[in-house]
This record gives structure tokens, C-alpha cells and sequence, in this order.
């Protein structure tokens, strides 16, 4: 569903002229199947977001290829991968990434508005995620009215909007108190058993990557070893 072959990836910063090369991914071999739950763990700086920027395209690998749902992603251009993207994935990320002009129900509706879909059915399908989410009675409060733990539901209401395959999370619980962080994970465990939804989830936390299938653990930019679930989380996290 999602491959990577001999991904790497390396930023250039300071000046045009003094740029630095930093490496940040070196020779990525990964294969997520469909309907897997992948957790992606490793120290702050170890590329793990950087993996997932280049899985969502909005980032382009320096070299090696990365395919997703066959479609070899790395050769589209910045219009097909966002057409691409709206059909085949869906993003949870650490920050809400709300509009703020708008209330909740506008934010978890625009996939569906740019998808062209009818109002009658939007409004419908709408309450029913924020329902799923636990934040229906918000639906008209704005981002500004809303905690940290709200607005990332909202986001995550809106990411799940066009039932996409794929799932790419960013830290997804990050901002919830451990009532709703259940509720996120049992949201997650149900798609990915009733839709065979596909998950690749980043985290510092055992909760969210005892979820997972396979936790993959990143190290200065090495994907060092995947072991399945029921390794010792703790122990293997330096
Ligand atoms: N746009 C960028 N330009 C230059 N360097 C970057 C850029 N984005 C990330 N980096 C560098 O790449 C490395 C990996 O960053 P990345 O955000 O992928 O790490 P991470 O494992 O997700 O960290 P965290 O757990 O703190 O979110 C870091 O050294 C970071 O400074």
C-alpha cells in the first residue's frame, strides 16, 4: 500500500551559495500493507516527521522512490499529488491546521466541499464524525472557542471526512487527556477492523504504538528494526 525504496532525504540550509546539507533519512526500505497499523517511534530529531512529509508528498525525496497504492507518487506533479491526496489519504497532524474564520463544522466539512459533495448529504455525514469524535455540541463554536483537545478532534473529524484508505498521523493524541485519547484509539482500531483502513501513526507514546501491528523505530535517519506488537516498547526506546 505505501512503499519505499531507498528513500533518502536531505535539507539544505542557511544562504543560497553557503547552504549545509543535512541528511536527515538514509536508505529507507519500508513496506505498508493494507489495513496495517504502523507505528513509527524514535527520539525528537530522528526524522520520523520528515518520513511522514515525504509518505503525504508535501515533501519530495532526494532520491529513491516512494509508491503509494501502486501509483509511484515521487514522479506526479503539485497538482496531481494533491488531487491524489484528497482520494487516497488522510492526515491527522500535531498542529490542528483550523481555519479560524470558520467553526468546526465548516473546518470538518471543506473535504467534502471540495469534493463537491451535496449539502444535505455534507450535513449528514458531518454530525456523524463529529458525533464519532465526541464533539457534536461544538459544531458551531469557532477554533479560538475551542481547547487543544477539541480542535484536534475537529481535525481529526475533518481527516477522516472522504473515508480514506490511508491514515497519516502526526502525534494524533498529543493534545487529548487519556478519556479521549481511548476514545481515538478505539475510533482508529474500529476503522482499520470495519474498513480495513490503513494507519501509520508517529508517536512518543506506548498507548497509541501499542495500537499498532508493527512499531518501526527511527535512529539519526536509520529505520533500525520493526518488531511486532507485544515487544517491549519501553525497553527498545532508548
Ligand atoms: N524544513 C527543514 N529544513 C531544514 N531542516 C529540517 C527541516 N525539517 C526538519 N529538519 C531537520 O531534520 C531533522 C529531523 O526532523 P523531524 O522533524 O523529521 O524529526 P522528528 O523525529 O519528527 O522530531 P520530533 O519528534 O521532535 O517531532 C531535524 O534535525 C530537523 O532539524
Amino acid at each position: 500500500m505505501i512503499q519505499l525504496n531507498r528513500v533518502n532525504h536531505q535539507f539544505a540550509i542557511g544562504k543560497k551559495g553557503k547552504e549545509r546539507i543535512v541528511p536527515v533519512l538514509h536508505d529507507i526500505d519500508l513496506h505498508v500493507k493494507q489495513g496495517e497499523i504502523v507505528a513509527i517511534v524514535g527520539r525528537s530529531g530522528s526524522g520520523k516527521s520528515t518520513l511522514l512529509n515525504l509518505m503525504s508528498g508535501y515533501i519530495r525525496p532526494t532520491s529513491g522512490e516512494i509508491l503509494v497504492n501502486g501509483q509511484n507518487v515521487t514522479k506526479l506533479s503539485e497538482g496531481d499529488w494533491a488531487n491524489f491526496r484528497l482520494s487516497h489519504l488522510g492526515f491527522m497532524f500535531q498542529s490542528f491546521q483550523l481555519i479560524p474564520s470558520m467553526t468546526a463544522f465548516e473546518n470538518a466539512e471543506l473535504p467534502l466541499v471540495l469534493q463537491g459533495v451535496g449539502i444535505s448529504k455534507r450535513k449528514q455525514r458531518v454530525m456523524e464524525l463529529l458525533e464519532q469524535v465526541g464533539i457534536a455540541e461544538y459544531a458551531g463554536h469557532y477554533p479560538g472557542e475551542l481547547s487543544g483537545g477539541q480542535q484536534q478532534r475537529v481535525s481529526v473529524a475533518r481527516s477522516l471526512m472522504l473515508d480514506p484508505p490511508i491514515v497519516l498521523a502526526d502525534e494524533p493524541t498529543g493534545s487529548l487527556d487519556s478519556d479521549n485519547e481511548r476514545q481515538l484509539l478505539a475510533l482508529i482500531r474500529t476503522l482499520n477492523e470495519e474498513r480495513g483502513t490503513t494507519f501509520v501513526l508517529i508517536t512518543h507514546d506506548d498507548q497509541v504504538a501499542s495500537t499498532a501491528h508493527r512499531i518501526l523505530k527511527l535512529k539519526d535517519g536509520h529505520l533500525l528494526h520493526a518488531y511486532a506488537k507485544g515487544g517491549s516498547l519501553a525497553h527498545e526506546i532508548q
